[in-house]
């Protein structure tokens, strides 16, 4: 044993497969081409070789990590590791139990486990830290790698889940990885997500096996792979800033109002149909242009217009492919979306979808009402009743603990929308860093605002009220220009959105003349731009 297991750099882990090399390569190739450019641990994971040769390569790779002081660790066999003295052994499930695979390596070997549920982490923290010294959190993404994998990815929230019981497990010895179908289009994004409630802990790396393994520039790869995990902050958008903790003044709302009256940003809405009309028609009255497409073709074209912003209402969904492509393209781009999950745990179907969709990106903002917000940070005990706002659930404690929830745990600007609004910004700027958390900022230290108008029951007698502040807020962030603030623009959007409606409930004749005086009041309002006259109300909790 030539590693202290204190020293070990879990941060990119590479585990091997020879089964995926590409032509005019080798294992030994592969791995001195991670190995140069910034792996720091390497599994040799051979599922196909006899054990004679398993042995001839292992002893080869053991020279290539002992030249780069990187340690070695071997898949399943823990008689090999033994054999050529590796540096540790990973074990899943399935393989010999870790009790016994401790007796046989002795103290100082270091052990992975393969770890995809809570039960497991009690397991091994009631072993304490002399048996398991890390875990592969897993599988995360669907991957090609792993022949039957049995178990259904489970993305970031699911990693969150096993960080927060090794916390609360005290569990503080064991170090993490993620595995499962990473590459560099979600890397960043899983870093930045997966921290611990408590603020206390994140993934201390990565661990892939394809990214490099099957990449023709094997050196090129890891370099991408490096700098993503050194570069420690997601992008949210070109220039956007993101996490301003200044509540807006009027100046500041004026000139978010004067930026998107310059850029008239594209909003793509991906909504549903009862949405579509009535979002496009608020869309223009805020100077920005609607594109109701769900064509997965263009939406990469599309993501990449100045200014362009995703709102994505799952009320009624175009093809789920469609609706990761465009998540895929907005992130990709760098552009904001804003997520409004229309009815999150209103039935199985919603959730699952929800979830999924959840998981396959990051949002800039995530906007719902009593409901959907309870849903979503786990605080409702149980199902939503159809899709629209429980009246039942105005525990303004409960609702402003549930929306920091929210924002923390999907490091976004989280709005529950009711009688009284709710925001929190829980993006701490895109930052991460492999092992820090964030840095001890746990979900109740998040602070909380809330927007107050006076109840507008009026709202609820028309349809998609709720969905046209999703337009209203994505018009407004979209619009921002390079150093604008997202924070900003979502609060001025919400105190937009129910001054103008105030206005137009104070001189309609009933629903019907609701509907149009609230457009033309969200025109008005914003063509005038002043919001010192605004009637709504931001304050901190
Ligand atoms: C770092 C890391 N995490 C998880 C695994 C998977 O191990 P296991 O579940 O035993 O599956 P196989 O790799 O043996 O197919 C791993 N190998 N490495
Ligand atoms: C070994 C293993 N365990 C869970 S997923 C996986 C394979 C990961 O491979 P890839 O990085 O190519 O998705
Ligand atoms: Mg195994």
């Amino acid at each position: 044993m030539v590693f202290a297991k204190e020293d070990v750099d879990y941060s990119l882990y590479l585990v091997t497969d020879s089964g995926m090399l590409p032509e005019g390569t080798t294992l030994c190739s592969q791995i001195e081409a991670g190995l140069q450019n910034g792996v720091t641990l390497v599994q040799i994971r051979e599922k196909e070789t006899d054990t004679k040769l398993f042995i001839e390569e292992a002893l080869e790779v053991k020279k290539l990590c002992t030249k780069y002081n990187v340690p070695l660790i071997i898949n399943d066999r823990i008689d090999v590791a033994m054999a050529i003295k590796a540096d540790g052994v990973h074990v899943g499930q399935d393989d010999m139990p870790i009790p016994m695979v401790r007796n046989l390596v002795g103290p100082d070997m270091i052990i992975g486990w393969s770890v995809g549920k809570v039960s497991e982490v009690e397991q091994l923290a009631k072993w304490g830290p002399q048996l398991v010294d890390y875990i592969g959190i897993g599988t995360l993404f669907p991957t090609q790698t792993k022949k039957n994998a049995k178990k259904i990815p489970m993305g970031p929230q699911g990693a969150i889940e096993v960080l927060n019981a090794l916390e609360s497990n005290n569990a503080t010895w064991c170090k993490t990885v993620g595995i499962g179908g990473l590459h560099p289009d979600n890397i960043q994004r899983v870093l930045y997500q997966c921290t611990s409630t408590n603020g206390k802990r994140s993934l201390d790396g990565i661990s892939l096996v394809s990214d490099i393994m099957a990449s023709t520039d094997a050196a090129g790869s890891t370099k991408i792979l490096r700098a993503l995990i050194d570069d420690g902050k997601f992008k949210f958008g070109n220039d956007l800033k993101i996490g301003s903790y200044i509540t807006p003044d009027v100046q500041a709302i004026h000139s978010v109002l004067e930026q998107v009256s310059h850029n008239r940003p594209l909003i793509q809405h991906i909504t549903n149909k009862v949405h579509q009309n009535f979002g496009a028609n608020v869309t223009l009255a805020l100077g920005s242009s609607p594109i109701m497409s769900e064509i997965e073709s263009e939406v990469g074209e599309l993501s990449r217009i100045p200014n362009a912003t995703l709102l994505l209402n799952t009320g009624s969904i175009a093809p789920v492919e469609m609706v990761r492509a465009a998540i895929h393209a907005y992130n990709e781009a760098q552009r904001p979306i804003v997520f409004d999950p229309v009815g999150y745990s209103a039935t199985t179907t919603r959730k699952s979808l929800n979830d999924s969709l959840l998981s396959y990106g990051q949002f800039t903002c995530i906007k719902g009402n009593s409901g959907e917000i309870l849903g979503l940070s786990g605080l409702n005990n149980g199902n939503m009743k159809g899709v629209d706002a429980d009246t039942s659930h105005n525990d303004s404690n409960l609702l402003a603990k549930a929306t920091r929830i929210v924002a923390f745990r999907f490091k976004t600007i989280a709005v529950c929308t009711g009688e009284v609004d709710y925001i929190c910004d829980g993006t701490f700027g895109g930052e991460f860093l492999v092992s820090q958390g964030t840095q001890g900022a746990s979900v109740d230290s998040l602070t909380v605002y809330t927007v107050q108008n006076g109840n507008i029951p009026i709202m609820g007698d028309i349809t998609a009220s709720g969905c046209s502040l999703g337009s209203t807020i994505a018009s407004l962030v979209g619009g921002l220009s390079p150093e604008g603030s997202v924070f900003d623009a979502i609060v001025s959007a919400i105190l937009l959105y129910k001054s103008a409606g105030k206005n137009a409930s104070l001189v309609c004749e009933g629903s019907g003349s609701f509907h149009v005086k609230l457009i033309d009041n969200l025109y008005q309002l914003f063509h005038e731009n002043e919001p010192s006259k605004w009637s709504a109300t931001l304050q901190k909790v």
